[in-house]
């Protein structure tokens, strides 16, 4: 049960070098909310190589060339989309039949609008969503969201309320421990304890998120539903479809109902469909969906809930049922015609189908990063798996930082006098450096509550310890990953255990290096600009990150921008010979992933940590990818000439290529 509404999360992304294979930390946004550009770099190599081209164009032809031709850039819509639902009553469990066509026409003329759009962005026909960006020099090649896309986006706007009420409801906590602990009467002191609300009663925060998105709306309101074919009263006739409502049956998976159903959760979401006529999507899959099972669903299409009402069902209890009636020109498919993909995780590493190596970190991570191959014959193995030798021929497997000797990191920042771990924003003058709060929640280890320009994290001087949550980022691997290899991407990552969104990932772990370093470089695919920069400034077209306006460093960027007339990234990360297991991770233009610049020990932008976050809550055995962010065109072989590549993310709105 989704709604719809707009979400953007940025990130910064890696590119190739000179045409080839440089990747660069400058892409934005998660797929679907903005331009893909070149790093400033990549812009500077480009204008170097039209410069070349021109000036042999003129000794040629003895005229002058065409220098000014423009970028092409895919804008993808910003524009917000809202179907707000707001709390229904809940009904009685003996209704009588009621259809769409019966609802009465009390509704005020606010709901009747809502209901109008509701009904348009479920069929993919709100207008809206197909603005343009913001870019105005360049002419917007305008693409418009899928709904998937739209459902994807709303569900982030969920998780980051979710996350920011998951913090205030961890300050509540904090603050009632503070309380009962402190002197009370006389003398109590004032300043120990956060301003919060002792008294206030907790509340679900996912419940809360939802009012607060779509406090104006009916709620819940169904986007979805699977046919699953997992309850005994269900009839489907792929035109036609009787939906049984949700719960009381058996979940031993007999069919059997046990109990009598109630108008609540989905139940209630699909009756407010037929309330107010928004169709819903059929997928149909396998009751354990939920269980992340591994298997893969098929989209059916769009029915309209006709009817719905409450009967005795087969075994006597009530259930409830909704009437579905496919809307007209959509594709046919019955639950039975579905191919499942079963992809179950390893409980042991013997049940691991085509191990090629059971560790590609030789034991330096916490958790073993195993490699599969059933994709070669005969299967190898990732290069850096080569232990029992101890000789790399590709890389070497590394899980911090090289720093290169032409390099000197700058000095570690002051850091904040906590004691213990950090609690209170106020006093601690890292969570200052966040615009006076915390960037992560406690919950599930630490989950960043959404991204930013930057993340000031806890570091050396600090006087808090590792456990401390302003230090997230610097946990080591936590998700069971492997590498796996793919027919046409080469290897990729993906993880064993349900990764909940705002989670760290990994660091892009290498040696760091100056860029100019690199500029010779023509196969290198593993590169990593460093330009967090760039991303905070919005250059390049880059949409800028919520960031409070009380950062220091945000307030001088006006001088750090006159000092630098071309910002270009100084430093990059290069995986090349060695690296982590971000190595290993493609590019999608639908990614599940973001980078979030970080600092920990210095507060030196142009060397600041480039981490990966969870965009989304990623299901075990989905693979793990972020947007590259390469603008097309913006790559050149060693020739002056454009390189292309192809790109197999298999996203609905792929747009095919990589650059
Ligand atoms: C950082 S590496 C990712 C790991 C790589 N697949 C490997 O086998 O080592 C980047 C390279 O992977 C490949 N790649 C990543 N994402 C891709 C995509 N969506 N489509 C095609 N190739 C992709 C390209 O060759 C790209 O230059």
């Amino acid at each position: 049960m989704v709604v719809q509404s707009p979400h953007s999360v940025e990130s910064s992304v890696p590119t190739p070098k000179n045409g080839s294979r440089r990747v660069n930390t400058q892409g934005k946004g998660l797929s679907v909310s903005g331009q893909r550009r070149a790093s400033a770099r990549l812009q500077a190599a480009k204008q170097r190589a039209e410069k070349e081209l021109s000036v042999k164009r003129r000794v040629d032809h003895d005229e002058h060339a065409d220098g000014g031709s423009s970028r092409k850039k895919v804008n993808v819509d910003t524009e917000k989309v809202n179907l707000k639902p707001k709390h229904a009553q809940s009904g009685t469990q003996q209704l009588p039949a009621i259809s769409s066509d019966q609802t009465e026409p009390k509704m005020n003329e606010k709901v009747a609008k809502m209901v109008e759009r509701a009904a348009k962005i479920a069929e993919g026909l709100d207008g809206t969503n197909a603005t343009n960006a913001t870019n105005a020099t360049n002419a917007p090649n305008v693409v418009e969201k899928s709904a998937h896309i739209k459902v994807k986006e709303t569900i982030r706007l969920f998780n980051k309320h979710y996350l920011h009420f998951v913090q205030e409801e961890e300050k509540r906590c904090t603050a009632v421990k503070v309380d009962k602990k402190a002197p009370k009467g006389k003398n109590a002191k004032k300043g120990n304890v956060p301003e919060v609300d002792v008294k206030g009663k907790a509340k679900r925060p996912d419940l809360k998120a939802i009012s607060k998105e779509y406090e104006h709306y009916i709620f819940p309101l169904a986007v979805a539903i699977v046919l699953s074919g997992m309850y005994e009263d269900d009839l489907d006739n792929a035109e036609d479809v009787v939906y049984t409502g949700q719960g009381g049956h058996d979940l031993t998976g007999n069919k059997r109902q046990i109990r009598d159903q109630v108008l609540e959760r989905g139940n209630l979401a699909l009756k407010n469909c037929v309330d107010l006529g928004v169709p819903v999507r059929v997928i149909r899959g396998h009751e354990s969906a939920s269980s992340y099972s591994g298997k893969v669903y098929t989209y059916d299409g769009l029915y309209k809930v006709v009817q719905y009402w409450a009967e005795k069902g087969i075994s006597g209890f009530t259930v409830f049922k909704y009437r579905l009636r496919r809307l007209e020109g959509q594709p046919t498919l019955t639950t039975s015609q579905v191919q499942f993909t079963y992809g179950r995780v390893p409980k042991s590493p013997s049940e691991i189908r085509g191990l090629v190596c059971e560790d590609i970190s030789g034991g330096q991570e916490d958790v073993p990063i195993p490699a599969t191959n059933l994709v070669d014959n005969p299967p190898v193995a990732p290069t850096a798996c080569a232990p029992a030798s101890g000789l790399f021929e590709g890389y070497k497997y590394c899980k911090s930082m090289k720093v290169a000797h032409n390099i000197k990191l700058p000095v570690n920042a002051a850091g904040c006098d906590c004691k213990g771990v950090c609690w209170d924003p106020k006093t601690c003058a890292c969570a200052r450096l966040n615009g006076s709060d915390f960037p992560y929640v406690h919950r599930d280890g630490g989950r960043l509550i959404e991204a930013k320009h930057v993340v000031f994290e806890c570091g050396p001087n600090c006087g808090c310890g590792l456990s401390c949550v302003n230090r997230t980022s610097q946990k080591g691997l936590k998700y069971r990953l492997e590498v796996f290899r793919t027919p046409k991407k080469g290897w990729a990552v993906r993880s064993w255990d349900f990764i909940p969104s705002g989670a760290p990932v990994c660091e892009y772990i290498g040696l760091l290096t100056r860029t100019e370093e690199l500029d010779s470089v023509s196969e290198n695919n593993y590169i990593f600009d460093i330009d967090c920069l760039q991303t905070m400034r919005g250059l390049g077209g880059r949409e800028r990150r919520q960031q409070d306006a009380s950062l220091p460093m945000i307030q001088n960027m006006d001088k750090i921008d006159e000092q630098r007339s071309e910002s270009v990234p100084e430093f990059c990360i290069d995986a090349g010979s060695m690296g982590n297991v971000a190595r290993f991770i493609n590019h999608s233009c639908e990614p599940n992933l973001f980078i979030q610049c970080v600092l920990s020990a210095h507060q030196d932008i142009k060397l600041a940590r480039v981490m990966l976050f969870a965009a989304d809550n990623i299901p075990p055995l989905q693979e793990l990818t972020y947007d590259y962010g390469y603008a097309l065109d913006s790559v050149y072989g060693p020739d002056g000439k454009v390189k292309r590549m192809p790109c197999y993310c298999g996203a609905e709105d792929c747009r095919k290529r990589l650059f």
